[in-house]
């Protein structure tokens, strides 16, 4: 059956019960090749750019807590580390499009020196999947909307494979009950009302950081609104002091800490919100892999807060899909 949808964001949101599988299919594919580059290594370096760098964050953090130490870099960064670590540290790149100009260069002077790399992207003819000693190839077919969805979803679920793999172990459980729940967290999501608020603050830590800052990123992305992003303690340091009602405060993280601000933000009229948006779906998983859920109705919150200041989502005026 053909639907029609008026925002090729709104088709690829829709499509992440399939582009979740396939992307953990490709990194699946790939396990005992992943095992023996990582064997040996001594760290990685990962990077990428905008949403791409939040699921640089996203894997640092699977390969730290699989006691694999692990940092994630800006690509106009890497070149410290490079200098530093050289090959003995793997070097892995996340890009969609796999020709951002930043993380191509950061990509094509890691081979320069001699280190082994690996890039996640959906693109397989692109440069950096050329410059790339193993590729995992996302999988997710094209992706138009400038902002990314599918693509970030599948970067996810591609890592925690990519974790299992290391660790000798399968991801394939996990990815059926993540895909399973795609549609019924985006049909929850379907009637969500957008606030109005000049500026959106997103507050996460840890796995949940990762969230806030996709989820800033979108709504700035797509909507043009002023967002943030911090962990919920860093918050406390400065932001909270210019912080007001006229914001929208958007909480993913759930310890003390995180209920201390909300408190706090309630009394000076901020309007708060739980960064789940409600859904008991999202609520029933653990993180990290609810990661791969929890940005799903911040996906379709972006999309709609776009289409209610008349703007359209998949078209942001100063940006392009691609940097080259
Ligand atoms: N506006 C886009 C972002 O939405 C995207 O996240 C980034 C990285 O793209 P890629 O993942 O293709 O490297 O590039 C551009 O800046």
């Amino acid at each position: 059956m053909f639907i029609w949808f008026m925002y090729q964001m709104e088709e690829e949101i829709r499509s992440q019960s399939t582009s979740v599988r396939n992307a953990w299919e490709s990194a699946h594919r790939k396990s005992s090749e992943i095992q023996d580059m990582a064997s040996g290594a001594m760290g990685f370096v990962v990077s990428g750019s905008g949403t791409s760098f939040n699921a640089s964050l996203f894997l640092s953090l699977l390969l730290n807590d699989s006691g694999r130490p692990a940092v994630p870099v800006a690509p106009s960064e890497v070149g410290t580390y490079i200098r530093s670590l050289g090959r003995n540290a793997i070097y892995v790149f996340f890009s969609q499009s796999g020709e951002s100009r930043d993380t191509v260069r950061a990509a094509r002077e890691a081979a320069e020196s001699g280190a082994r790399i690996i890039s996640f992207t959906n693109s397989q003819e692109s440069t950096l999947s050329k410059l790339s000693d193993l590729e995992i190839y996302l999988s997710v077919g094209p992706e138009k909307a400038v902002a990314a969805t599918k693509s970030f979803t599948a970067m996810l679920m591609a890592s925690l494979e990519f974790c299992s793999a290391i660790q000798g172990s399968c991801s394939e459980a996990v990815m059926r009950k993540v895909a399973a729940s795609v549609g019924q967290v985006v049909g929850q999501a379907e009637n969500l009302q957008v606030v109005s608020a000049d500026n959106y603050i997103f507050l996460g830590s840890g796995y949940s950081y990762v969230t806030a800052r996709e989820a800033a990123l979108k709504l700035r992305e797509t909507a043009s609104v002023r967002t943030e992003a911090f962990i919920a303690q860093e918050f406390e340091h400065g932001y909270i002091q210019v912080a007001g009602s006229k914001d929208a405060v958007v909480t993913f993280s759930e310890d003390q800490v995180t209920a201390r601000i909300r408190e706090e933000c309630t009394s000076f009229g901020a309007q708060v919100l739980d960064g789940s948006l409600g859904s008991q779906v999202i609520r029933g998983f653990d993180y990290p892999e609810r990661c791969v859920l929890e940005i799903i109705p911040w996906q379709l919150y972006a999309m709609r807060l776009a289409q209610s200041r008349g703007l359209n989502p998949d078209r942001p005026d100063r940006l392009t899909k691609v940097l080259r």
